[in-house]
């Protein structure tokens, strides 16, 4: 399904990735954690084409378009002058998709202007404005920041339903959401990735915390 190759991503002369080689051959949850910096995010802008690097990105051994994807940045931008409603609208036009669902998962005071929400009532818009399509693989960096812990719950619940027809990549801080949800989690650690399967999640904080010599 989906195939990651980056033989090197480089900001100026910083090598951020190097040498990632993975394939996700079952839809399900996937995650990724790593300390501060890492590259989480780089990971995911190359996989969307959002990031210049020297490698390719599948999916069913075609190149993977951005429109396809589903992709909720940690801090989403929203234009603020917009209400919750016409976001939605703008992003429809933005990514050139049909609603296929009207249900939003989240509440928010739809007819109000952006800029007086708070930053999860901003987060809890945008995944509405992402979840009106369904997509073949949801990327969510750090989705779980700024929402409150039932919000957590909610988004969790969602995206276990979703991971049966679909590829969910997530990144997170917090392991035990993780380790709770996830079929395999990818370690990012000095340029480069580590898988690991259940079985072996209890070997991942040391992986993370492990000061290589
Ligand atoms: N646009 C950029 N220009 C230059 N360096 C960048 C840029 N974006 C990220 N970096 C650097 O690349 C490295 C990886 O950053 P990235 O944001 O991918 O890490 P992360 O694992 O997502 O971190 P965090 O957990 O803090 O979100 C960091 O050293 C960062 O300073």
């Amino acid at each position: 399904m989906l195939n990651v190759i980056i033989q090197k991503k480089k900001y100026d002369s910083k090598t951020v990735l190097e040498n990632i080689d993975f394939d996700i051959v079952e839809k399900g949850i996937y995650g990724f954690v790593g300390k501060n910096g890492q590259g989480k995010t780089t990971l995911f802008k190359c996989i969307l084409g959002l990031n210049v690097f020297d490698g390719k990105i599948e999916f069913n051994n075609e190149k993977l378009v951005l429109k396809n994807i589903a992709w909720c940045p940690t801090e989403p931008d929203l234009y603020e002058d917009l209400t919750a409603y016409e976001f939605y609208d703008f992003y429809q036009e933005l990514t050139n998709c049909k609603r296929q669902t009207t249900n939003l998962l989240f509440d928010v005071p739809e007819d109000k202007l952006l800029k007086s929400f708070s930053t999860g009532m901003k987060k809890k818009t945008y995944l509405n404005a992402i979840f009106q399509n369904n997509h073949q693989i949801y990327i969510l960096d750090e989705p779980f920041n700024g929402l409150d812990l039932e919000s957590n719950y909610v988004l969790m619940n969602f995206l276990k339903e979703k991971s049966k027809d679909s590829i969910v990549l997530i990144s997170s801080h917090i392991l035990e959401i993780l380790y709770a949800n996830c079929k395999s989690i990818f370690v990012i650690k000095d340029r480069n990735i580590k898988k690991f399967e259940k079985d072996n999640f209890n070997e991942i904080e040391e992986v993370i915390f492990t000061i290589m010599p």
